[in-house]
């Protein structure tokens, strides 16, 4: 079920609070525009009309996989979406970012409350914001025109496809696709962890449970769960 809605601050926020209201897994909220949208490591979203905003309700189940998983889930489904629409364009980037030629395309924002999990999921269509130090691009800056509700129709599908697999078969298929569709191994990068470190090292695949394994210079392998990755 998808509800859409004009203007609002976060679909994110409002979905958790709909969540803690009993809404069930599987609802979707889409924003024309958002007013305060948030971004990862506490930035902004900016959310001018034209792009997709929207966030979708996941209700953990004890058998399920970590859920912080469902990150690595929401970047197959949306990579696998985007390439409907701009074929084999857009790669991947730990954990979940979709970058066309190093720019970013999208985002996506994960917040948990209790079973809930809220994933929101940005993707520049129309525009993109002016960043020296973070390059992004759009849809439109790449030749094509998509609505956003009808992105979020292919999305939706394709999203609830994934998450069945994760359900029923783990992570692995996941995180073989994810794999497919990332920067190789050993790709140079730059892991900024929240506290400001840097951290430089090659790409060593993921770990199981979807972890960034890192191959510092010195040959010691670093595993980071959590951190704002630069592709060198
Ligand atoms: O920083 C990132 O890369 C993640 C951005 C996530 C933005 C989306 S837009 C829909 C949903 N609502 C929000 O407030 N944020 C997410």
């Amino acid at each position: 079920m998808v509800r859409t809605v004009a203007d609002t601050g976060s679909t994110n926020a409002d979905l958790l609070a709909l969540a803690q209201a009993g809404a069930g897994e599987g609802m979707w909220l889409r924003a024309d525009r958002q007013s305060a949208g948030r971004g990862r490591q506490g930035r902004d979203w900016a959310s001018p009309a034209g792009n997709l905003y929207a966030s979708v309700l996941v209700r953990l189940r004890p058998s399920d996989p970590a859920a912080a998983t469902l990150a690595l889930v929401a970047a197959v489904a949306l990579d696998e979406t985007v390439g409907t629409f701009l074929p084999d364009r857009a790669r991947l980037k730990w954990p979940n970012d979709l970058l066309i030629d190093g720019a970013k395309l999208s985002g996506i924002l994960l917040e948990r409350a209790a079973d809930a999990v809220v994933i929101g999921i940005g993707v520049n269509l129309a525009h993109h914001p002016d960043l020296p130090d973070r390059p992004a691009t759009s849809f439109s800056a790449a030749g094509v025109a998509v609505e956003p509700a009808m992105f979020l129709d292919v999305l939706a599908e394709i999203f609830s496809r994934w998450l069945s697999r994760w359900r029923g078969e783990g992570l692995a298929p996941i995180r073989a696709r994810w794999l497919e569709r990332a920067h190789p191994i050993g790709t140079a990068l730059t892991a900024r962890l929240s506290d400001g470190t840097a951290i430089d090292g090659l790409f060593d695949g993921l770990d199981p449970d979807g972890a960034l394994n890192l191959r510092l210079a010195s040959g010691e392998r670093r595993v980071i769960h959590a951190a704002d990755v630069f592709l060198l």
